[in-house]
């Protein structure tokens, strides 16, 4: 997985975004409509649509990304071979994240809760298998609702205001970070955050999310035993597990009043993500317009930055969705041209660092304890050791 695009260059790699689309089956209303499938995965990387449409001869009749889902195909197994490298990778210190993208209904949030409990289930695995190590792990969620930025990790609906940070990057300021305790915890936290979300009924999909969805998991980690200058740093980075809200014109899911409103919000957040990795597609030169959206202000690393980044574009194979199935194929095609520059991100501890400085002065101590003879019959040397000793505590 990851298709290299070159070689290290500024301490990173680059490595383009890898896109993988998931189709999922029929639903009861469209199988009710005798709603035809149209796509068909014809091996793992290339889909096609099957059945010719004169109308539709203009477009292209077969997409290839990094891998294609058929209907049939588990949440388990996109995960496998469509996100866990990616997602692990904040193990390694890289940054990653993982997007859903797709049309209203067609299987973000399924996939995603999927992907989000694999990798953290993965993530603790790791960290059980390497005791050598200390982990900490810190979580966040946000949401997009309306262009405003809430916290889903408190009651409290305020609006959370982004701030330019000129080592971070756009951060959001007063996020709750919660330290996590086990996996258990993450779950009851992610819980939380589900009952905070915003859920309104389109005719669409009953349950629809309205809101843009950001999960984050901020992990750090240090050698226990620090035996050597080598090993005294610390790796620190994020993975972010994105849920978008759905991508389809205003005019198709939405009625009128509160809901028209989101519409044209999600819209402008999802325009301008379109734009981005539109002209990221074409190069990095030129005005990128990050900061038009919320949503690409928070994620600008994602996109052509430092990290690591999969999108899963998920659709329905129905053909009354083709028109919105062909913009999904469509920013798929656009976003596997998008070249990331991903580095491991290594601090250097200033605990570790006196823990190091701490047993080298007890080492130095003792070989020197060791050179004194045991009586005192040298006073002069045994008043330079205690010299020496104390000039190393000094330090
Ligand atoms: N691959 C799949 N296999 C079986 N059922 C699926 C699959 N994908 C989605 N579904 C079902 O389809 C329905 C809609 O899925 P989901 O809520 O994930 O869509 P969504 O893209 O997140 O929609 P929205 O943008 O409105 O939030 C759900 O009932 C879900 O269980």
């Amino acid at each position: 997985m990851g298709s290299i695009a070159g070689d290290d260059v500024g301490g990173g790699k680059e490595e383009r975004i890898f896109v993988s689309v998931r189709v999922r089956p029929l639903n009861e209303r469209e199988l009710e409509r005798s709603d035809v499938s149209d796509w068909e995965c014809i091996n793992a990387d290339t889909i096609i649509f099957k059945n010719s449409l004169p109308e539709r001869s203009m477009f292209p009749t077969a997409y290839t990304f990094d891998r294609v889902f058929s209907c049939e195909s588990t949440t388990r197994q996109v995960y496998e071979e469509g996100a866990k490298e990616v997602g692990v990778s904040v193990l390694s210190g890289i940054n990653s994240s993982i997007f859903a993208y797709g049309q209203t209904s067609s299987g973000k949030t399924y996939t995603m809760n999927g992907i989000t409990e694999y990798t953290v289930s993965d993530i603790y695995d790791y960290i059980q298998k390497h005791q050598e190590r200390e982990f900490i792990l810190k979580f966040s969620a946000m949401e997009i609702y309306n262009e405003a930025v809430r916290d889903l990790l408190s009651p409290d609906s305020a609006p959370l205001r982004l701030l330019d940070d000129p080592e971070k990057g756009t951060i959001v300021e007063k996020l709750t970070e919660e330290t996590l305790r086990d996996q258990d915890h993450f779950r009851e936290l992610l819980s939380f955050c589900e009952d905070q979300r915003q859920i309104g009924e389109t005719s669409l999909n009953e349950m629809s999310s309205r809101s843009h969805q950001i999960l984050r998991l901020a992990i750090e980690s240090s050698a226990r035993e620090v035996s050597g200058m080598g090993n005294l740093s610390t790796l620190a980075a994020t993975v972010n597990f994105v849920d978008l809200a759905g991508s389809e014109r205003a005019s198709q899911a939405l009625t009128a009043g509160t809901r028209l409103k989101e519409g044209c919000h999600i819209n402008r957040s999802l325009l301008t993500l379109g734009t981005v990795i539109r002209k990221l597609s074409k190069g990095r030169n030129g005005h990128i317009p990050y900061r038009d959206s919320k949503l690409t202000r928070i994620l600008q690393s994602s996109l052509g930055g430092n990290a690591k980044t999969a999108i899963i574009c998920t659709m329905s194979p129905a053909r009354t969705h083709i028109e919105q199935s062909r913009n999904t194929l469509l920013f798929a095609s656009c976003a596997k041209e998008v070249v990331n520059n991903a580095q491991v991100n290594v601090v250097m501890s200033d605990k570790a660092l006196v823990k190091h400085l701490q047993r080298e002065l007890a080492r130095l101590e003792s070989e020197l304890r060791c050179m004194v003879p045991t009586s005192t019959s040298n006073p002069d040397a045994l008043k330079e050791k205690d010299a020496q000793i104390k000039r190393w505590r000094k330090r």
